[in-house]
């Protein structure tokens, strides 16, 4: 089978080099915010293909040594930048096993990709300002490669569906900022002030929750905050739950929204609405992407459009957004 024309470059060629079905084992390995759209990758794989699959931290990835790891495994890491060092030296150590490495990174001339086989580009936003369209983005480039990989394991091809799909996306993200808007402007000034504020999700959105809380809120605006999934929340968190607690939840359209309508109601039941920022993704017009590929966009829309009310906040808090840090790359560490 041959991957469709409108796939990236790059991806062809890594999957074109790639013995596809010697591959036993795949491992999604970055960190941060390049580490949260690996449980969204891991989540399309598992739907997709009866192929083992795990999701880790760089530092953890090499620390912990799968024993599983070797060359009939397939490591695929992503570092926006390039330059994180835990992420490079986890595709040198996937590389001195024998397994393959795919490395996703804006930066073609970075550390990690020349410590990968093969590198796959993307653009971001974030740190240069300049908008992309979102089939660009890093969750466009990873899906490509997981349903690629689907298809030239044996499974459905999906390809093209995907394709089309993903060239929906960006209108689909502009027409879903004015959805969003209204409660964005209720809600941050209350949650400028907040000194916690929790991120709820699970299945496929769980990643983007992770990273609003770990990279917006306490990296961006050092805002006591932490990622729930929508069922652990009723395994310990919800005994934090009061009318002053202030929450996000997100909830999606994949297989796991009803452990987030669960949460939306016991949220709701004893917390104050005022305080309970839920975006759904029912409210959303998602035409032109298929439907056995909403759930999997919806969290690159809540992303996205989460940035808009985390401005929002920054403003309020006089806080700068990307400039305002005491460590990361301020200092060594
Ligand atoms: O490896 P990357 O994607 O360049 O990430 C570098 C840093 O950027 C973030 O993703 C967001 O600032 C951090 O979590 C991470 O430490």
């Amino acid at each position: 089978m041959s991957l469709p024309s409108a796939f990236d470059a790059g991806i062809v060629a890594a999957l074109s080099a790639l013995d596809a079905k010697s591959v036993k084992h795949v491992f999604f390995v970055a960190c941060g915010g390049s580490l949260s759209i690996m449980y969204p990758a891991k989540f399309l794989l598992d739907q997709h293909a009866p192929l083992p699959s795990d999701v880790y931290n760089a530092a953890e990835f090499v620390a912990r040594a799968p024993r599983v790891l070797d060359r009939n495994s397939l490591v695929i890491l992503c570092s926006m930048t390039g330059t994180t060092k835990e992420t490079t030296a986890a595709a040198e150590f996937a590389r001195s096993k024998g397994a393959a490495t795919i490395g996703l990174t804006v930066e073609p001339a970075s550390p990690l990709a020349k410590a990968v086989d093969h590198v796959v580009g993307f653009e971001a936003p974030y740190t240069t300002g300049v908008p992309i369209d979102a089939r660009d983005s890093n969750y466009s480039r990873i899906y490509q490669i997981v349903m690629g990989l689907v298809a030239l394991t044996g499974g459905e091809d999906l390809t093209e569906t995907l394709i089309s799909s993903l060239a929906a996306l960006q209108p689909a993200i502009d027409r879903a900022h004015a959805v969003f808007a209204p409660a964005f402007e209720d809600y941050a000034p209350r949650f400028a002030k907040e000194d916690v504020v929790y991120t709820v999700a699970s299945g496929a959105s769980y990643g983007a929750a992770y990273s609003f809380a770990i990279c917006v809120l306490m990296e961006m605006q050092w805002i006591n905050s932490q990622a729930i999934h929508a069922n652990e929340f009723f395994h310990g968190p919800f005994e934090v739950l009061d009318k002053d607690r202030a929450f996000i939840l997100l909830k999606g359209l994949d297989s796991t929204r009803p452990l987030e309508q669960r949460a939306d109601e016991f949220l709701h039941r004893f917390g104050s609405a005022e305080n309970i920022l839920v975006l759904d993704a029912e409210k959303l017009d998602l035409s032109g992407i298929d439907p056995q590929f909403r759930g999997n966009v919806v969290p690159l829309i809540f992303f996205d459009t989460l940035w808009r009310f985390a401005y929002k906040i920054a403003d309020l808090r006089k806080h700068e957004m990307l400039e305002a840090r005491r460590y990361m790359k301020k200092i060594s560490y």
